[in-house]
């Protein structure tokens, strides 16, 4: 974490909240003619209307910048002043709504007048340092996993480690007497591992060393797996006793291992991944929301301007939305009825952040199509935790419906879409982007010798090399059954060939025991640049008979779609 005198973001939510005040002290000057009016008996309707939305906002952003006494007033103020411009006395907007209430409203005014005076007369104190808690945990999923292999020595875990490298882990083989275990360096070395493996033997050693720095919630932080001779039940239970994740008899299953690896960073991850949407026409506030929740790990996008809502639903497909519900002369209700206008964003999770407290009014607004209702003033801490909930919930029902469950790759539907999407924005960007279509040679003959299953830890295998070697904005997808469809962004043909070979020579080092034997596979894969074609399709098209080429040209290597594959045939007949 920073310290508190170097905390960048305790640093612009301080700037923030000096910039709130300024625009207190400028606002009650116009509450306070708003206030005279009222007692001279010389208003108008559309100008309270404006006051109400004036007093909305405030209502909602006070609070947040520490001033909840002027956010309640203005709350108070904004409800009853809301109900005389619905029972305005005269339809064309002239008149008043009588000299009781005006003077009444008056009062009500110069309260809120005064408060705001003191407030904003005050001087900003020293940034919270109670607010600096910085949640950076960068993202482990996409770049290279780190896996910490500690050993002693021996050679027992000598092919393990080999064989972890190929399926793409950065691995790092430590002895427990390293100067990197030591206790000035061990937080430094652990923040960057995935999962610790070690000898069923040093259990206790390593566990005693890697939960060091981690409290009570190390097995959580630090996945501890063990390797053993046999697996017997004494032998286990001694591993779990001390604080192990996972247990892995020899030989070990190192399909499976990596898959349970691949769990752990998961978990490790999850909990900061996330995009939301603020809708918020009240500058300061969205920024705040938008500080707040990036140093949380969620990815923050502002919309002031709701008419650019669409186009920016569509250029960062957040998993959530917030969205207060009036902003300015237009209504959140309407906005989110129009978002799902798209079916594309039927499932969108939409919540309304916003000052109306009054139950009835929430209920009425949420038939419009949102999800849910948080009132403001929300405190960081809360706004945090609902958001991670919500991101999380949709996170897994969409995981859920885009996902192939053998594994856990974008479907066929979803990745063509991929290559369409990421066709558009590297023509906006004018970056190359290339599309991998990638298929298991002589598979059938992997499922007619070794079994069906088997075949299925050989998918499994290479979807999880794939997800290992490839960066976060790549999209993998299965498309068919031993076939993958891969977007590689900002990445062109050459260096696409160059990365695809690198990973096909991994994979084909890779042996798949089976008993006391073992069998090894390839693949062959075609590439197209995404740019050259004026549809998604077509470079799929393009993709598929590069590699098609490849496969006639032998299997076991990649090709890149040239001019002369385009009139091909791509008919089984063709000898293939
Ligand atoms: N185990 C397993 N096999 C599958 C799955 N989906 C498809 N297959 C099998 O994959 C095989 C694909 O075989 P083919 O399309 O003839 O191609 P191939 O044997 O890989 O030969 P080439 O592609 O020409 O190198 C078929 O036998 C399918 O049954 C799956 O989910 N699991």
């Amino acid at each position: 974490m920073n310290s508190p005198l170097q905390d960048p973001l305790a640093d612009r939510l301080h700037a923030l909240k000096q910039r709130f005040v300024e625009r207190l002290k400028v606002e009650l000057v116009s509450l306070e003619a708003y206030g005279q009016k009222l007692e001279q008996q010389d208003v108008e309707l559309e100008s309270m209307r404006n006051c109400v939305q004036r007093l909305h906002q405030l209502a909602g952003s006070a609070g947040t910048f520490g001033f909840p006494e002027v956010g309640e007033l203005a709350r108070e103020l904004e409800k009853r002043l809301k109900t005389e411009v619905e029972h305005w006395p005269d339809n064309a907007g002239a008149g008043h709504p009588g000299a009781e209430a005006c003077t009444g409203l008056a009062v009500q005014f110069r309260a809120l007048v005064a408060r705001m005076k003191t407030e904003s007369a005050e001087p900003v104190p020293d940034r919270d340092q109670a607010a600096t808690t910085v949640i950076d945990e960068a993202s482990l999923h996409g770049q290279q996993v780190r896996l910490l292999v500690v050993s002693d020595g021996l050679s027992e875990l000598d092919d393990l480690v080999k064989e972890l490298s190929r399926y793409g882990f950065n691995v790092l083989v430590l002895g427990l007497s390293d100067d990197r275990f030591s206790e000035t360096n061990r937080a430094a070395l652990l923040d960057n591992v995935a999962t610790a493996i070690c000898w069923h033997g040093m259990v206790e050693r390593v566990a005693r060393q890697v939960s060091g720095h981690h409290a009570d919630a190390w097995p959580y932080l630090m996945p501890l797996v063990c390797i053993g001779e046999t697996g017997q039940f004494e032998q286990r239970y001694r591993v779990a006793s001390a604080g192990a994740r996972a247990f892995f008899p020899e030989p070990v299953d190192v399909p499976e291992l990596v898959e349970r690896v691949e769990t752990f960073v998961e978990e490790k991850t999850s909990r900061v991944r996330g995009r939301v949407m603020i809708i918020d026409d009240d500058r300061e506030l969205a920024e705040h929301y938008s500080l707040v929740l990036a140093a949380a790990g969620i990815e923050p996008r502002v919309v002031n301007d709701p008419a650019q809502l669409l186009e920016a639903l569509h250029g960062f497909e957040p998993d959530l939305v917030l969205m207060d519900i009036e902003l300015g002369h237009y209504s959140g209700v309407t906005l989110a009825g129009m978002i799902r206008f798209h079916a594309r964003w039927l499932s969108l999770p939409i919540i309304y952040l916003s000052a109306e407290d009054d139950l009835e009014s929430q209920l009425q607004a949420l038939s419009g199509g949102a999800d849910e209702f948080l009132v403001k003033p929300i405190s960081d801490d809360y706004l945090i935790r609902s958001v991670q909930m919500r991101c999380q919930r949709a996170r897994q029902l969409s995981e859920l419906m885009n996902r192939d469950s053998l594994t856990r790759l974008l479907k066929h539907s979803i990745i063509k879409q991929e290559v369409e999407r990421e066709r558009l924005r590297s023509m906006r960007g004018d970056y190359p982007s290339c599309a991998v279509l990638l298929d298991i040679d002589h598979f059938k003959q992997v499922n007619d010798t070794w079994g069906h299953a088997q075949g299925d830890v050989v998918i499994r295998a290479l979807a999880n090399l794939l997800r290992n070697r490839l960066r976060e904005s790549d999209a993998i997808g299965r498309y068919g059954g031993e076939e993958f469809l891969v977007v590689l962004s900002n990445c062109d043909a050459p260096a696409a060939e160059h990365l695809v070979g690198r990973i096909l020579q991994n994979f084909s080092e890779l042996e798949f025991a089976v008993g006391e034997q073992a069998f090894q596979v390839t693949f062959s894969a075609g590439i197209a640049l995404i740019n050259q074609f004026a549809e998604g399709d077509q470079a799929i098209e393009a993709a598929d008979r590069a590699l098609y080429a490849r496969k006639r040209a032998g299997r076991n290597g990649v090709m890149i779609y040239d001019q002369s594959m385009a009139g091909r045939s791509l008919s089984p007949a063709d000898g293939f």
